[in-house]
């Protein structure tokens, strides 16, 4: 595919997505009515949409339209190339700029320049404080890829050396050597014999950070009380859980875990909803409950776009339902482990604070924000003690 017909792809799958669509399954679809993009296409198509996506307000402005040709058009004077090699430029391409279109455009203004919703903003200041700038500015960019080192089936050096049998060059973090950053061939990581052999997952950095800060687990019985496609149940077998319990109120979201478990060498057993194993107390409860996905919003790019004040406020209820479920299943001296990745004070710190008030024997013994600009991604981690759970509790509304 030439670069105008590219274009001309992310044009329509854009507008669908502006529409409402999912970002994935809007790709996906096009991907396969469309037999003859090669895998360089589809990745070009791809970036060419999440970048927009990342940039929609600023490149809005700057193209004149809130629409995918808007926003392409936007992108293409931001990175100072003549629209005319694009739009009109061949047989695929978009079709020629309308004069109207070629007059228009403006420099988006300061608070444009952010690219982020207005209703979130005071809310994003209120939490992130004088980082905001730097934080806005590093979502606006794509997000590095990140391996975590199996302990189960290698160490470090073993998993650099499989990668890079494959062409797959890695940087291991200067703090954390099991935290991988990929510095080149991430495209062919899915079909790597590292991967494959289970020597390494794909895990955002700021979520193993967050594992690694609750410390050695040997001997520890565990619950990951919001599994989903259980990153972070893989994450507490490898770190030496002696047991890990899987559990999600949507069973079908951990439809993969069993086939992952067993690529990593891990013993993971699903409980799903109703499940007599649960019925029981972990030293070890981890909710890693649903959020705004404000911390990862440059790899869910349309997700700042989709969240609205009432489902945040919805989602802060279930938070706290979550957490008052979660708490039960926490033995008499036993952690639970709350995360988010989200980086919202109302999602985080403020959740924890309400949670310990309705909660006499919960002490608080461990907080961790991480940001884009030190972890890669926005994560919160709050771990809390209850000293004794049949403490009476006042429950969340
Ligand atoms: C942020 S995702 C979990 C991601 C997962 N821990 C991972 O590392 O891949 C949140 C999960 O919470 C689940 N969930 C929502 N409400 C729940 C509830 N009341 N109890 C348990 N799980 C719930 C959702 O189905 C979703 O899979």
């Amino acid at each position: 595919m030439t670069p105008s017909a590219r274009a001309d792809a992310a044009i329509t799958i854009l507008d669908r997505i502006l529409a409402g669509a999912p970002a994935e399954a809007e790709l996906l679809r096009w991907s396969r009515a469309s037999r003859f993009a090669g895998s360089g296409d589809r990745a070009a198509v791809r970036d060419l949409v999440f970048d927009a996506l990342r940039r929609r307000r600023s490149l809005a402005a700057l193209g004149g339209a809130d629409t995918g040709r808007g926003l392409i058009l936007g992108a293409l004077r931001d990175s100072g190339t003549d629209p005319a090699s694009v739009f009109g430029a061949g047989p695929h391409a978009p079709r020629v700029l309308t004069g109207a279109e070629t007059a228009g455009g403006r420099q988006p203004t300061e608070v444009e320049a952010t690219d982020l919703p207005d209703w979130l903003l005071p809310e994003l200041q209120d939490s992130l404080g004088p980082r905001l700038g730097a934080v806005a500015a590093a979502m606006r960019e794509r997000a590095p890829v990140w391996l975590r080192v199996n302990r189960l089936r290698a160490t470090p050096d073993d998993a650099i050396t499989a990668l890079g049998a494959d062409g797959i060059t890695v940087v291991p973090h200067p703090d954390w050597p099991e935290a991988l950053e990929v510095a080149e061939g991430n495209r062919r990581i899915a079909h790597s014999k590292a991967y494959l052999d289970g020597l390494v997952e794909l895990q955002d950095l700021s979520p193993q950070l967050a594992v690694a800060a609750l410390g050695d687990m040997s001997g520890q019985q565990a619950l990951d009380f919001c599994a989903g496609g259980g990153g972070k149940a893989l994450a507490l077998a490898a770190a030496g859980a002696a047991r890990v319990l899987a559990h999600d109120a949507n069973p079908r979201r951990m439809a993969d875990l069993p086939a992952r478990a067993s690529r990593a060498g891990a013993r993971i057993t699903l409980a799903p909803p109703g499940s007599t194993t649960l019925d029981r107390q972990f030293d070890l409860v981890v909710a890693d409950v649903p959020c705004s996905g404000s911390g990862s919003w440059r790899r869910d790019p349309a997700g700042r776009w989709r969240l609205t004040p009432d489902r945040l406020a919805e989602l802060v209820k279930i938070q706290a339902q979550i957490l008052d479920q979660a708490a039960l299943r926490v033995r008499p001296g036993g952690r639970l482990a709350y995360m988010t990745c989200s980086q919202l004070r109302r999602e985080n710190d403020d959740q924890i604070a309400a949670f310990c008030a309705r909660h006499p024997a919960a002490h608080e013994v461990l907080r961790r924000h991480f940001d884009p600009l030190n972890a890669s991604d926005g994560f919160f981690l709050s771990v809390v003690t209850l000293s004794d759970v049949n403490a009476p509790l006042t429950p969340a509304s």
